[in-house]
């Protein structure tokens, strides 16, 4: 640790000094600046340090050190840990304890972070709860009484208030509102009071009356749930769940013995419609869409418009709702074909929407929604969010820093964490179980602060088996604390209870899809916080949030990895026999070293851990690469420094020949959906739902291909997230 003594980590100028607005650059001046960053980098690069020389003989497309730097902020940006400042390599840890090892260190030749104006953003705001009790709703007193009793709510939420009295008059309606506000139950109480009214009285045999399609399975179960409970005082009207991951001879026996109110993903109901006789549809009186984004996310438009067809062949006459909390342009399109005069249901503050629903009623083909409800995105009030720019490099020690800050020096926290793919999540438990908890390669057996309550991580994917991910989502749910890793399988409509924290360690692909993952915290009235960690390269989406009338507001890199200081088993022997010294930044960045140090031996403890670290690299960099195309200026593949990014993966180095390969698979069947896809995709279910008709097709939809498991829409969206791809057939 010979120059560590004098070397002083600079400190950044304050803020105020510095560097111009953020300003989201068109495409145009995004690529113009990307070149002059370009050309200003490869000038500067000519002369790299020792280390980065060996860095600069990997692949070609991986880009240089300084095209992380952030192309809209060059100059102006402030340091946040200065490479000349911080002869540093000298006072990592990792030198000092492995002295034969070849490690990078953290701290040197990372993009400067560069200081975040954030634009005036004025978030809209909806109020959850009224003050109306459910008792002042023309409901059966049984009904009253369980949601009192079972359920234990006595208030209405606003869109309780705004969508029981439409649903319970028979229109159709399109519901909007914002995460975690009790849409579940706007639509399942009216189901549920309509059909306990039905003369004769509903037989199991009937089969389903009711028809809710949802796109998850866990999702799935937890609709079942909340139907379930409701029908305790109407024990004659049978829910049932279809959702692959069972049997599908149970699912059909099931269905044999008859299911009145049938909740389904789309592509098992699918299925049973090729493939079950016993799937009738003439009872239906209820067709409800919910979470109808995530749907079409997942590119189920084509089962969705074949599932339509079927029912429509059998009964047309019907109730349909669609349900979301972001009203995308995709949503307002399945609106139009699925809906029929529908009622739009939104309580945004300050909106027209706002008008009692009758008064709102569009009849007719409903219009595109307002421009003003696609730009921006209603956040439960109770929700603040963050952002971190953290360099490639110290993602990894960021994250397990926030983490065990929040999850073992707080009590009572319960995290989420989103990834990319199934192999990230696998990837970071794994390592976590391994090197936190005190496994094999661990930091220090035992020496977490004892104190406090033990880490819990679990991880939820797609490519998990049906069992294990029912498990997982039942024990987070019950649990008080702990961290869940997950991909977006997670980001939609789960309710799991007293989520406190969401970190976003990889971007999402939209507004929406942002959104939809924060929405998991501060629910239903409560507090809760996010976190969204991005490289300095990426700072221009806040911005892009901005735009969407989302406020972030920016969380120290330091002061995220300042929690290292809290114990000394993150100790370098450098601090050893100082005791109670005030944390500075040089100790913060040896306590990094020393994180990244435990990282690094336990990945490169065995060739097996090398290749599966190296695995998931290569998989962070596909998702990387399927961006949509307007985020591209922002996440570009060619903008990652991979041996930067090999590093937050504990390896040392860059694999070779990684981006080629990563990319060239992009290119087969990798691509996120693209909203201009989109667009084209509304002439097609349109067409497709007009051609079946026309053509008089009955129910089978025979003459419907599936889908293209390798090459259609759905598998692309499946591609991006691996987990849903397996989970949901
Ligand atoms: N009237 C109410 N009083 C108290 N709690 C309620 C009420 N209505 C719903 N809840 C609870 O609020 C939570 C969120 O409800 P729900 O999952 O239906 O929200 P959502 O609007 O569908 O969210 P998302 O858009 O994320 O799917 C659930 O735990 C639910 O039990």
């Amino acid at each position: 640790m010979a120059a560590a003594g004098g070397a002083l980590l600079h400190v950044p100028e304050p803020r105020a000094a510095a560097p111009r607005t953020f300003s989201r650059p068109r495409p145009a001046q995004a690529r113009q600046r990307a070149a002059a960053t370009k050309r200003r980098n490869q000038a500067s690069c000519e002369a790299p340090p020792a280390k980065r020389r060996s860095e600069a003989s990997l692949p070609p497309a991986r880009a240089t050190d300084a095209k992380e730097n952030p192309r809209a902020f060059k100059g102006k940006a402030q340091k946040a840990f200065s490479p000349e400042t911080s002869s540093a390599g000298a006072s990592d840890g990792s030198r000092e304890r492995k002295p034969g090892v070849k490690t990078s260190s953290l701290f040197r030749n990372n993009p400067e972070i560069p200081a975040l104006l954030r634009p005036a953003v004025k978030q809209r705001q909806e109020s959850v709860f009224t003050s109306d009790a459910f008792q002042a709703l023309d409901l059966h007193p049984h009904l009253i009484s369980t949601i009192n009793t079972v359920l234990k709510m006595s208030s209405l939420t606003s869109i309780q208030k705004q969508s029981i009295p439409v649903l319970l008059e028979g229109r159709d309606a399109l519901v909007r509102s914002q995460t975690g506000s009790g849409k579940t139950l706007a639509y399942c109480i009216p189901m549920v009071q309509s059909l306990q009214a039905v003369k004769p009285k509903i037989q199991r045999g009937d089969g389903p009356y009711a028809l809710i399609l949802v796109p998850t399975r866990e999702l799935a179960l937890q609709s079942f749930d909340t139907v379930q409970k409701l029908l305790k005082p109407f024990t004659w009207i049978v829910p049932g769940v279809l959702m692959g991951g069972e049997k599908r001879k149970s699912e059909k026996a099931r269905l044999r013995k008859g299911i009145n109110i049938l909740i389904s993903t789309p592509g098992r109901l699918v299925d049973h419609i090729k493939s079950t006789k016993n799937m009738r549809f003439c009872r239906i009186r209820w067709l409800i869409l919910d979470e109808a984004d995530r749907l079409l996310d997942l590119g189920f438009e084509k089962d969705i418009a074949l599932i339509l067809n079927a029912v429509n062949a059998e009964r047309p006459e019907r109730q349909n709702v669609l349900l979301s909390a972001t009203l995308t342009e995709g949503v307002t399109r399945l609106a139009d074909i699925s809906l029929h005069e529908p009622v739009r249901i939104s309580v945004l503050e300050g909106s027209q929407d706002q008008m009692h629903p009758k008064s709102r009623a569009i009849l007719g083909a409903s219009p595109p929604a307002a421009s003003s409800e696609l730009d921006g995105f209603a956040i439960p009030v109770g929700l603040e969010q963050h952002v971190a720019l953290v360099p490639s490099k110290l993602r990894l020690v960021s994250l397990a820093a926030f983490i065990l800050q929040k999850c073992k020096f707080e009590p009572d926290q319960k995290m989420i964490v989103f990834f990319s793919s199934c192999e990230l999540v696998e990837f970071h438990h794994s390592l976590f179980l391994q090197t936190l908890l005190g496994g094999s390669g661990a930091l220090a057996p035992g020496r977490l602060p004892s104190a406090s309550p033990p880490l819990t991580f679990l991880r939820l994917h797609g490519d998990m088996e049906q069992e294990e991910r029912t498990a997982v989502f039942q024990e987070f749910s019950r649990s008080k604390a702990g961290v869940l890793l997950c991909t977006d399988v997670a980001a939609r409509g789960l309710d799991l209870p007293q989520v406190t924290w969401i970190v976003q360690y990889t971007a999402p692909s939209s507004p929406a899809e942002y959104v939809h993952r924060i929405g998991r915290t501060a629910r239903i009235g409560f507090q809760g916080s996010s976190l969204l960690i991005l490289a300095p390269s990426e700072a221009e989406y806040v911005n892009s949030l901005a735009s969407h009338k989302i406020k972030v507001s920016e969380m120290k890199m330091e002061d995220i990895l300042s929690v290292l200081t809290r114990d000394d088993c993150f100790k370098g022997r450098r601090w050893g026999s100082q005791k109670c010294r005030a944390a500075g930044p040089q100790e913060i960045r040896e306590r990094a070293t020393v994180l990244q140090t435990v990282f690094e031996d336990y990945v490169h403890s065995s060739e097996r851990t090398v290749s599966w670290a190296k695995k998931a690299l290569q998989s962070f960099v596909r998702a990387y690469a399927t961006y949509p195309r307007e985020l591209k200026h922002i996440f570009h593949v060619r903008s990652l420094h991979l041996g930067h990014v090999a590093k937050s993966f504990g390896l040392r180095d860059a694999p070779k020949n990684l981006s080629a390969s990563a990319l060239k698979k992009k290119k087969a069947h990798l691509r996120r959906p693209d909203p201009r896809r989109k667009t084209q995709s509304k002439h097609r279910l349109a067409e497709l739902l007009r051609s079946e008709y026309s053509s008089g097709m009955g129910a089978s939809g025979a003459k419907v291909k599936r889908p293209n498991k390798r090459a259609g829409p759905r598998s692309a969206a499946c591609a991006q997230r691996p987990a849903l791809a397996v989970g949901q057939k």
